[in-house]
């Protein structure tokens, strides 16, 4: 135990801070500056080599409890070290997660692991705590999908949220298929070997890192190219390829081609005319018109994609592009755009806001969903759902309530 927890003043012990993503899991201790481990959102079945992800809402409720209670016992019997039953827990969370997600996730917690309380704190909302701002425009590009809420005075503005299902997953399936199309691995025993067959299982992340996004003009000229079917159009020269070492003996050769383009899908429009930079100006054009200055001035962006190298320079010169243009140009006024440097990397930085909110014990204490008020009313009141009767509604005149949480976005204490 921390020498500074046995000479305190015999206070509570600090949070347990999860932030449970599609692919990756971060995990730590309230008020510190980093989550202490970031791994794979999955466990392992005996019998089965492919390991089963945790994030999933289209499985049936009992697997999905299974599913979850083994992954959170592995945090903390394997990571975290810590006893659940004497730390309260704050879990970041996505707006899109469904009801009965954080419903069977609070039933793991409570009722399997019998902590003493849940905060589930919206990651948008976090990541602006992280600035000492109150509004922002946060963009989270993450594995599934890129998702852009506005939060205006501490309220996140849900009538306005826009995403796509473009993020790291997108990337992960175009590149894995590139790779074993056109990339050769030497081996001893030989060269221009086909990755599948040197390799059984491609680990794509690892190959992510050597991917970077082109800035405006050369990412138009590869598209371009790319959409270009009479072949008139002239593909700018592709960056050195990078030979990869995959062990000791095994060199991957990975084409400069695939490196520079393979980020070009978060900004190629649909036909739906929407990109990854579509989103923010869509966003703000939702937005009351009186908020959107504040809001454009302070983009905050999140999410592991958005640490492909470049990424900034590229959505912002995509945004003041698409700002000149008719259909923007008519609906918003505003034309200056900037982006905030929040004190963590980008896939840690709503951690990082949930840490810095699980340290201020008193209003962890009054904003926490407690195990008492679970057990009584089994539910978990939903801070998005305007329409979900209050709580104290649901106890008869005369009773004293269990201890219960304010809503979680909520500043007043
Ligand atoms: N240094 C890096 N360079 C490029 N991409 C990276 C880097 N680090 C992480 N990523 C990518 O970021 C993605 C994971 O991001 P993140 O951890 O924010 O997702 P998540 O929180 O698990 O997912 P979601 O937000 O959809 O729930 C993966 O696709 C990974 O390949």
């Amino acid at each position: 135990m921390p020498l500074f927890e046995v000479l305190g003043s015999g206070g509570e012990k600090t949070a347990v801070v999860i932030d449970l993503g599609a692919a990756y899991t971060k995990c730590g201790f309230a008020g510190e500056t980093g989550p202490r481990f970031i791994i794979p959102s999955e466990i392992q079945r005996p019998g089965i080599q492919q390991p089963v992800k945790v994030v999933q809402f289209n499985i049936n409720t009992e697997e999905l409890y299974t599913n979850l209670k083994d992954f959170i016992h592995m945090l903390y019997f394997r990571h975290l070290l810590v006893n659940p039953r004497d730390r309260r827990v704050v879990i970041i969370e996505s707006i899109l997660c469904p009801s009965h997600f954080r419903e069977t996730l609070s039933k793991v917690f409570f009722k399997h692991f019998e902590v003493p309380s849940v905060l589930f704190a919206p990651s948008h909302l976090m990541s602006v705590m992280t600035l000492g701002i109150n509004s922002a425009l946060v963009m989270d590009c993450g594995y599934t999908e890129t998702l852009v809420l506005p939060v205006y005075e501490g309220i996140p503005v849900l009538s306005a949220w826009e995403a796509l299902p473009m993020g790291g997953k997108a990337i992960h399936k175009e590149l894995e298929s590139l790779l074993t199309e056109q990339c050769t691995v030497d081996t001893d025993s030989g060269t221009g070997q086909s990755l599948p067959t040197v390799l059984g299982k491609i680990l794509i992340w690892r190959y992510i890192r050597t991917c970077f996004v082109s800035d405006l003009q050369r990412g138009l000229k590869i598209q371009e190219a790319k959409f270009n079917m009479d072949g008139t159009a002239e593909r700018p020269a592709p960056p050195p390829d990078v030979d990869y070492p995959l062990d000791g003996e095994k060199i991957l050769h990975i084409k400069g081609s695939i490196r520079d383009s393979i980020a070009e899908m978060l900004f190629e429009q649909d036909n739906e005319e929407k990109s990854i930079a579509t989103l923010v100006l869509d966003t703000l054009v939702k937005c009351p018109i009186d908020t959107r200055k504040v809001l454009s001035e302070n983009l905050v962006v999140i999410g592991g994609t958005s640490m492909l190298p470049g990424f900034l320079h590229r959505l912002l010169a995509e945004i003041r592009l698409l700002v000149e243009k008719p259909k923007y140009c008519d609906a918003l006024a505003t034309k200056s755009f900037r982006i905030h440097s929040p004190p963590a990397k980008p896939n840690c930085t709503a951690w990082l806001g949930g840490a810095i909110f699980g340290a201020l014990q008193d209003i962890l204490g009054s904003r926490s969903v407690s195990r008492d008020y679970y057990n009584q009313t089994g539910r978990i009141p939903d801070w998005c759902s305007l329409s979900s009767p209050p709580p104290e509604s649901l106890y008869d005149p005369g009773k004293t309530p269990p201890p219960l949480m304010k809503r979680a976005f909520s500043t007043e204490k």
